[in-house]
């Protein structure tokens, strides 16, 4: 390499490390200054991982789990399958979908399917439903999981990048409720529909524009469905995850690490989630235990939304000697 472009490459590898620093210690100094200390109160609040519905509580259903070979989708799949359902998990990656399922199936007893799908595409998507009609029948439950989603400033955003996270995250859902409610219905089965969305699809969010169109885009069809087709059978929820590390988001939306404190400290509960919680609760909605649940939103994010709504919440880094100090003022105050 020439020398003046290798200069130049170790300088912007530099500007790199400079930026991840000075982005890191900004969010040191902005959290030396409160009074809680953040996450002490996730004491409070221990994570319980254990399966929470009745061994069996799944037996003879077949659960259809999109995304199931990462993160949150296969943490569902791993609670499903342990509470004895039969599950197939589809996506784009069929190696890392074989892995998981062979993985789960060995620790469950029970089978785990893996079906190459995009759902962005129909026809795929079609072939994908075929393929479960012939592996175990249509399923009873199907959890819309797989997502596409980067941190990038609206004004970077080509129309190819908003093509791409609103066709996997609004068109996929809808071509996979679709082609399964209709074979659904012709077949007369009932089947329980999750949808697996965000806070932000209800408040929306800056830097995620693609992904909070999509998501809410998500939410109406979802509701709509649950309005139309309670007659066929069908029950449609939808959970609202808070922050809950997996790689595949937070590689995507905190690649530096650097909001990740900032994140835990805006928490009530002082903590993440984490996938065996929404696993629990992503059963427990799709379970015969819930079969009165329909075109429910459940947000489910340790208290962050309404943290970062209220408009006085900042006053939690008030210390009681500021606040002896604050009302006194308060109460010297006469008429207006
Ligand atoms: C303050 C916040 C602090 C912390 C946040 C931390 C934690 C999370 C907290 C809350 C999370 C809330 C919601 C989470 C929602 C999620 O959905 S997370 C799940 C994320 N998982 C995934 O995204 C997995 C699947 N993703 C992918 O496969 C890719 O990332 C994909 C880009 C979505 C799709 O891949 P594909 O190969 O189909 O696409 P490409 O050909 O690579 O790209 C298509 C076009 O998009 C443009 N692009 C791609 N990446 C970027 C980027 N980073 N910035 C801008 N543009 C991008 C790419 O250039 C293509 O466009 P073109 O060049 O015009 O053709
Ligand atoms: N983790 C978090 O903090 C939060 C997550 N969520 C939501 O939870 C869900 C799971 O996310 P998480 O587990 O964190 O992230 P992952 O990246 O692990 O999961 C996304 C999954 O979607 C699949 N996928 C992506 N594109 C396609 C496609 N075109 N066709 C089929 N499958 C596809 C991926 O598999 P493959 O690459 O093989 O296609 C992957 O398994 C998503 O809906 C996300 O929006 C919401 C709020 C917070």
């Amino acid at each position: 390499m020439p020398d003046t472009r290798k200069r130049s490459s170790i300088w912007l590898q530099f500007k790199d490390f400079f930026f991840v620093l000075v982005l890191s210690l900004s969010q040191f100094r902005l959290h030396g200054s409160t009074g809680l200390r953040s996450g002490s109160q996730a004491n409070f609040f221990p994570p319980l991982e254990d399966a929470m519905l009745p061994s069996g509580s799944f037996n003879n259903r077949m659960a259809l789990i999109t995304g199931g070979g990462t993160g949150l989708g296969r943490a569902m799949t791993a609670t499903l399958s342990q509470l004895g359902a039969q599950c197939i998990i589809a996506s784009r990656k069929l190696d890392v979908l074989q892995r998981t399922a062979e993985e789960i199936s060995s620790q469950t007893g029970n089978k785990v399917h893996a079906v190459q799908c995009d759902v962005r595409d129909p026809q795929a998507v079609s072939q994908c439903v075929d393929q479960i009609e012939a592996l175990t029948g249509l399923p009873d439950v199907i959890i819309n999981n797989a997502a596409g989603n980067f941190v990038c400033p609206s004004e970077r955003l080509s129309p190819n990048a908003w093509k791409t996270i609103t066709d996997i995250v609004l068109n996929g859902t809808a071509f996979v409720t679709l082609e399964l409610g209709k074979r659904l219905i012709q077949n007369q089965k009932g089947a329980s529909f999750l949808a697996i969305t965000t806070i932000y699809a209800e408040s929306g969010s800056g830097f995620v524009v693609p992904s909070a169109s999509a998501k809410a885009g998500v939410e109406a069809l979802y509701k709509s469905l649950a309005a139309e087709w309670g007659r066929y059978g069908h029950r449609f929820n939808i959970i609202q995850p808070g922050p809950i590390r997996t790689k595949g988001a937070f590689s995507r939306l905190d690649p530096t690490g650097a909001f990740e404190k900032a994140m835990i400290d805006r928490i009530p509960t002082g903590r993440l989630g984490t996938p065996a919680e929404i696993a629990n609760l992503a059963a427990y909605v799709s379970s015969n235990y819930a079969s009165w649940m329909s075109g429910a939103v459940i947000r489910f994010d340790g208290g962050e939304y309404v943290s970062l709504a209220g408009e006085f919440n900042e006053l939690r880094s008030v210390t009681p000697d500021q606040w002896k100090l604050l009302e006194a003022m308060i109460r010297k105050t006469k008429g207006s």
